[in-house]
């Protein structure tokens, strides 16, 4: 046989003109273009809805084992894509971010003017473009963040005092409730300007909204369903946002008539900034869309929904990580005192120098992002991913929590806690790094993160620096509960309780 360089080069030449005449041919037999990914075999009507379980991160990751990190099921009658590994996860949110980028109408969104003229569950497309901008430019640029500080510093100031009278007391205390409370107002006061309200239920509404929202509705997979209303959604849902309206017109209101009387010292929050630009275009480039209030009370409602849950969710699971780990409490207890020191708290300042609490939190948000399956988003035209065929509407689905625990990105230790694996890696949250995105990533990616991550790190810093914390009871740091409940987003099951010590100087 000969196997002179020439033989081979041909023989190489040939073979590869062969392998694209015969793609060439499949692709344009269809055969390929409809070739959907890998994916259990669907029942009729319900499709796979059945494997989701209760908490269809994990369900979906044991699929995903099965099937591959790009798979395809079927969700009622809608047909949807699963993506499990960095690599997938780079192809749809970067390399093909344009054709991924909208998000799945609901049919109740069609009436409701929230969910149109918002950000989150708004569709891809100009008004979107627009009113992200806005977003990104006004309301949660880097300026727009610093100048809440002395609002944060406050309410941080207020858990801190409710935390060292239990510490006085040597009680134990519902941290996960406590923070909650702190983020909330810290939300309300820099969005609606108040965290109260004298005449409404202001966080009851605001959570009902949210629960209501990350109610399962049969109806959402089975369009045929929905006039039948089985689970009453529609109508939760109709009288939710009744409610919502009703608060959000006359806080608008209250804004309203007090703007006459502000001072120079007044601080200016969202609803202040969107009343000012009223009847202005929400981007100069594109004077279609005025600024009126129906836009000003869905975007005021998607910067509450965005932040009310997401940063005390991680906040939580941050500290409960801590308090399983007393090394890892230990060494960034070490950092805060050599940094920050015992005679003064911890200012948002130190935050860039925390380097250990940094990782602490990636780590934390590897473990337990958030939404662990971001937010859906739905193809707007046919595509070929990795010679698989995505049909137009698809909903496509990352399951950023089976990436999170990829043993063959993160090595073996994968399930354990160790800030330490981001030592001199690299790897941010901020979307360009398809392993870790608590935040998502491209177009749709989170327009707060840098809010986000801004009221984690100090919250989680100023519990770490002051106080000593033990679990109550003699209970062990093994026996934690770290059960989650699945919903818009994924917090504990059960809140975390322990007994803090006050340990600064001051
Ligand atoms: C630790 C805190 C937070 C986490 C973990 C988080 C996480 C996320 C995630 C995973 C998404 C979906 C991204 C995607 O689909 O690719 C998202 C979207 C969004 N987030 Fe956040 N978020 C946080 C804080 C905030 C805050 C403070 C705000 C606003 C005040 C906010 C506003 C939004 C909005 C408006 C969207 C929808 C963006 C769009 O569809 O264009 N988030 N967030």
């Amino acid at each position: 046989m000969d196997f002179s360089p020439l033989a081979i080069l041909l023989s190489l030449l040939f073979t590869a003109l062969l392998s694209f005449a015969a793609r060439r041919l499949l692709l344009s037999s269809g055969w390929s273009r409809r070739r959907l990914p890998p994916g259990p075999p669907p029942l009729p009507i319900i499709g796979n809805l059945h494997l989701l379980g209760h908490l269809p991160h994990r369900s979906l990751r044991s699929l995903s084992a099965q099937y591959g990190p790009i798979m395809s099921l079927r969700l009622g009658l809608v047909p949807a894509v699963v993506v499990s590994s960095p690599e997938a996860a780079g192809l749809f949110l970067g390399t093909h971010d344009a054709i991924f980028a909208s998000r799945p109408r609901i049919p109740e969104a069609e009436l409701d003017f929230y969910t149109t003229k918002g950000l989150v569950f708004t569709e891809y497309g100009p008004y979107w473009r627009s009113v992200r901008k806005l977003c990104t430019t006004h309301l949660l640029s880097a300026a727009r963040v610093r100048s809440f500080e002395g609002m944060r510093r406050e309410e941080v100031g207020s858990l801190v005092a409710s935390l060292r009278e239990s510490a006085a007391a040597h009680e134990a205390v519902d941290l996960s409730a406590q923070v909650e409370r702190a983020m909330e107002d810290m939300a309300c006061r820099m969005i609606l300007g108040r965290s109260t309200d004298g005449e409404h239920d202001l966080k009851g509404i605001i959570q009902e909204n949210a629960r209501v929202a990350g109610v399962f509705n049969l109806a959402d997979y089975v369009p045929f369903l929905r006039p039948l209303d089985l689970q009453g959604s529609s109508r939760q849902f109709k009288a939710v946002r009744r409610s919502v309206d009703k608060l959000l017109e006359k806080i608008i209101d209250d804004h309203v008539q007090d703007t006459a009387h502000y001072d120079s010292e007044h601080q200016q929050d969202f609803i202040d900034i969107l009343l000012s630009m009223m009847n202005q275009p929400i981007d100069p480039r594109e004077e279609k869309y005025i600024i009126d209030r129906t836009n000003i009370k869905a975007i005021i409602l998607d910067m509450i929904s965005g932040s009310f849950e997401t940063a005390s969710t991680s906040i939580d699971w941050a500290f409960s990580e801590l308090m399983r780990n007393p090394q890892t409490m230990a060494h960034l207890q070490e950092e805060l005192e050599t940094i920050v020191g015992l005679t003064r708290m911890v200012e948002e300042s130190d935050l860039p120098k925390l380097n250990y609490l940094d990782m602490v939190v990636k780590e934390s948000m590897r473990l337990h992002p958030v939404v662990p399956l971001l937010v859906p988003r739905e193809s707007m035209e046919d595509a070929v991913i990795n010679e698989c065929f995505i049909p137009k509407k698809s909903r496509i689905i990352v399951n950023i929590w089976a990436i999170g625990r990829d043993p063959s990105v993160w090595s073996e230790n994968t399930e354990k806690f160790v800030p330490e694996r981001f030592v001199d890696n690299g790897i941010d949250v901020k979307g360009h790094h398809f392993e870790l995105l608590p935040f998502g990533s491209g177009r749709r990616g989170c327009p707060g993160i840098q809010l986000g991550l801004l009221q984690v790190k100090l919250v989680l810093a100023q519990l770490a620096h002051c106080f000593k914390w033990e679990l109550p009871k003699d209970m062990a740091p093994s026996d934690i509960d770290m059960s989650e409940r699945f919903g818009l987003s994924v917090p504990r099951a059960n809140h975390l309780l322990a007994v803090p010590t006050y340990r600064l100087l001051v």
